[in-house]
């Protein structure tokens, strides 16, 4: 049983769930939670607040802070799920479309739209 103290460490899993998380403050309290209060705001809101982390992101990124970037990136992630999950959006339609896209170079996709 001791060796059970050590924790494993986190994974991509955490990102399911954070969605379902996220899924159970619809209609909750806005005034005790901080997901239920960007629903009750609205899509134009919460697509704001994706937009704000995205940029806070970028910042830390070209200032070569990577402890803040790996910060700004969780905010960025929560803030577009909260963003999926008010649009109906599942997260594994998102993975999907980066799974059907494995193996394709960027470079060979995008001649292929200029044909
Ligand atoms: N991952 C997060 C998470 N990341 C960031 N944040 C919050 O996002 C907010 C961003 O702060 P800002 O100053 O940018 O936003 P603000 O000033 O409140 O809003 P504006 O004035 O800009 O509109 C902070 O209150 C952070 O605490 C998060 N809030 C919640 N979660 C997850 O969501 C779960 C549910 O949270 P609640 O809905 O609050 O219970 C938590 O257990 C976490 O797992």
């Amino acid at each position: 049983m001791g060796d059970d103290k050590k924790s494993k460490a986190p994974t991509a899993e955490v990102l399911d769930r954070l969605h379902a998380t996220v899924l159970s403050r619809k209609g909750a309290d806005p005034e005790t939670s901080y997901t239920a209060k960007l629903f009750s705001r609205g899509t134009s809101k919460i697509a704001q607040k994706v937009g704000e982390e995205a940029v806070e992101a970028i910042l830390e990124a070209v200032r070569g802070d990577k402890a803040a970037l790996a910060s700004e990136s969780a905010d960025l992630l929560y803030h577009l799920m909260v963003l999926w999950a008010d649009a109906g959006l599942e997260p594994a339609e998102v993975w999907e479309k980066l799974a059907q896209r494995e193996g394709t170079s960027g470079i060979a996709e995008k001649k292929s739209r200029k044909a």
